[in-house]
């Protein structure tokens, strides 16, 4: 029934302005799927790579398209994943590229749902799925590699966690973004804003968290449940070796301090969501980490583990996080990212579904996050490509997709 008919690979824009791939995929009876590949500024090293998308549709035109078309089910998505990695050869889509990999992966499974008439966490998830709703982590201020001159560290995220609704919970991370300007405003703190929509002032740190904290504070009084935040530290990005440790603005820590001082600041904000506050090589500092904080906190590795079931299975080894970031563009295919999930949960590991700092409006992690019954979801606050995501989950729970 979903026998795939025809796969078509054209260039979009990304948010950025960056040309990224967008796949069809057609089936019999009818079946379509459409899809685009985010992209990552903060990328990890050990990330399945991302070809030029000119380069990457090429590249999977000669060698994928042939092995999918007549060939495979949209509706088995192993198949299809597996068609993915026969026609790529490599262990990191550096033949047909990620981009197209993950393009491809999700217009399928778009075109299996289809064909069956299910929403799309329905196929992925079975039909048991879509009464637990992720708490939304929403980018309220940032910097980093997403925006110059802002803060060190990455992303200050909105966690609504007392929510009663994930709508309720979207609409108090916009209110808190909304505060958050306000309160720089007053302080008059002109900026503009990040990749992701984040606010993107020239401040330090430990400004933003006083900000960031106020405003949360302030939101939660107002709609009467708990709000907390917490952390993309991005950690790889700051570490360099040659000068000691992390590099901050104003001073440089070594490991143990890098240690000590994330500890602090979850102890001082009763952080809720810490994510690669070390370096993506140090599983023994993200061990003394977990082992310091985990029981309070979820520490997430995203750079760490790149959505790879071999560098989870080290980090649950070690101990090494309590959580995983889900990016699907990560590792190529739905499927890996499902065995990563699988894996995580089997070791009580939280996951996070992520989107990238550059994105489309395609909206297939909302439904990834309900079909698994994610904790948590990362996908901004505002911004049209981020409300793409949000607005499909309050859909999702509206039962109107
Ligand atoms: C979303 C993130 O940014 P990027 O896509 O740039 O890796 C992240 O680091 O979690
Ligand atoms: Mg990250």
């Amino acid at each position: 029934m979903t026998l795939v008919t025809d796969v078509r690979l054209r260039r979009v824009l990304d948010s950025r302005g960056n040309p990224t791939v967008e796949a069809d995929v057609l089936t019999e009876e009818g079946g379509f799927g459409r899809a685009a590949a985010p992209s990552g500024a903060s990328t990890g090293e050990y990330e399945a790579i991302e070809l030029p998308a000119a380069e990457a549709i090429a590249a999977a035109r000669e060698d994928a398209v042939p092995r999918l078309v007549g060939e495979v089910h949209a509706g088995n998505q192993r198949e299809v994943d597996a068609a993915l990695h026969a026609a790529d050869g490599t262990d990191d889509f550096s033949g047909i590229g990620a981009n197209s990999a993950v393009a491809i992966s999700m217009a399928a499974a778009k075109a299996g749902a289809s064909v069956t008439g299910a929403p799309l966490y329905q196929h992925l998830g079975g039909t048991f799925r879509g009464n637990t709703f992720p708490v939304p982590l929403g980018n309220i201020v940032g910097g980093g590699e997403h925006a110059a001159d802002a803060t060190d560290i990455q992303e200050f995220l909105a966690a609504p966690v007392g929510a009663p609704s994930v709508s309720e919970a979207i609409f108090a991370n916009a209110a808190v973004h909304g505060k958050v300007h306000d309160i720089l405003i007053e302080r008059d703190e002109p900026c503009g804003k990040g990749d992701e929509g984040a606010w993107a002032p020239s401040i330090d740190d430990s400004e933003a968290f006083e900000i960031v904290d106020e405003a949360t504070k302030a939101v939660a009084d107002e709609v009467g449940f708990e709000i907390r935040f917490g952390l993309d530290v991005a950690a790889a990005e700051m570490y360099d070796e040659d000068e000691g440790g992390y590099v901050y603005s104003d001073q440089v820590r070594s490991t143990e301090e890098q240690v000590e001082y994330i500890a602090d600041l979850v102890a001082e904000y009763d952080l809720k969501y810490v994510e690669d506050p070390l370096d993506e090589d140090d599983y023994e500092g993200f061990a003394d980490l977990t082992e310091k904080v985990g029981d309070r906190t979820l520490v997430c590795g995203d750079d760490l583990f790149v959505t790879n079931t071999d560098r989870l299975g080290d980090g649950i080894q070690q101990g090494a996080a309590n959580s995983i970031l889900i990016k699907p563009n990560q590792i190529g295919t739905l499927s890996d990212a499902f065995d990563a999930i699988e894996l995580a949960v089997e070791n009580a590991y939280g996951h996070v579904v992520s989107h990238r700092s550059g994105e489309t409006e395609d909206a297939t992690i909302a439904h990834l996050a309900v079909a698994t019954d994610a904790p948590f979801i990362k996908t901004g606050a505002v911004a049209g490509e981020r409300t793409a995501k949000l607005n499909e989950l309050i859909r999702i729970e509206d039962n109107a997709v």
